[in-house]
């Protein structure tokens, strides 16, 4: 399932955020990069049909994104955002089952299809150990783990997800990577990263700054990697002696 923009313009207030971007996203993990301030989280939160957009043109799998339900987008779309919200009462297993919401019926009654699909996001971040215990009672990196488990839950084809790795230890920054790759085999992943090292894992890189398109190609593109170079002023060396290019900080 793709997710394709064309020429999207957004505001928020009276500043224009995004301007002219144009991407296919399909199967496979694309992550965005790019500075501070580059609108990336809204280019997401376009993406995901939360923010309204002034020009052009966003479509899920052919159909613009406004004429989907928002229960039928929400089974196909799933949406971790940069500051996740979560009740600080629920259980680990309670917020997880929330990202099956948009599956249940009026009733809202989780059945055994619902309960395999939350041990198996739970496990696929490895939080399943402490299900019982409440959001209050965790560290920031294992209640981030908890709400990708969420998103996850959901089972939807393209993931959107807004810095998933923040709090994260290193151990659990490579497992996401390694996850994220192997869903990309099967889904369309998209994330927005900071780590430009775990970000060169990704199977594309989409380079945005001032709210515009660098570059979006494969992490071995010189365009890629210039595009890079330009978005963060020159603060990031590109490491091509390796088998895989490293982004680097260059301290001078
Ligand atoms: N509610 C708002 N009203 C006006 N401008 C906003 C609003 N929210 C964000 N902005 C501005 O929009 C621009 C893009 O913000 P966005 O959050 O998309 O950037 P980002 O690339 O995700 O940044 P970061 O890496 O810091 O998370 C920024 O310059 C920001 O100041």
């Amino acid at each position: 399932m793709n997710l394709i923009a064309a020429d999207v313009g957004a505001r928020l207030g009276a500043r224009e955020v995004l301007s002219g971007v144009s991407c296919v996203l399909e199967t496979g993990w694309t992550t965005i990069v790019g500075p501070n301030g580059a609108g990336k989280s809204t280019l997401l939160r376009v993406l995901a049909g939360l923010l309204p957009y002034q020009r052009g043109t966003v479509e899920l799998d052919g159909r613009p994104l406004a004429d989907w339900a928002p229960r039928e987008r929400a089974v196909r779309v799933a949406w971790l955002a940069q500051a996740g919200e979560a009740s600080a009462d629920l259980t680990v297993r309670d917020t997880v089952m929330l990202g099956r919401l948009p599956h249940l019926g009026l009733l809202g009654t989780a059945g055994a299809r619902d309960d395999a699909a939350v041990d198996a996001a739970m496990d696929a971040t490895e939080c399943r150990d402490w299900q019982y215990r409440r959001l209050q009672q965790l560290s920031g990196g294992e209640r981030q783990r908890v709400l990708l488990a969420r998103a996850l839950a959901t089972e939807a084809p393209v993931l959107l997800l807004d810095e998933p790795t923040t709090h994260l230890d290193a151990p659990h920054q490579v497992a996401l990577a390694k996850l994220f790759r192997r869903l990309g085999t099967t889904h369309t992943v998209v994330s927005v990263l900071h780590d430009l090292p775990l970000a060169l894992h990704a199977d594309r890189l989409l380079v945005l700054c001032g709210g515009r398109v660098l570059a979006h190609g494969s992490h071995d593109d010189p365009v890629v990697h210039a595009a890079l170079v330009d978005a963060f002023g020159g603060a990031v060396r590109i490491d091509r002696s390796g088998a895989r290019a490293m982004a680097l900080p260059d301290l001078g």
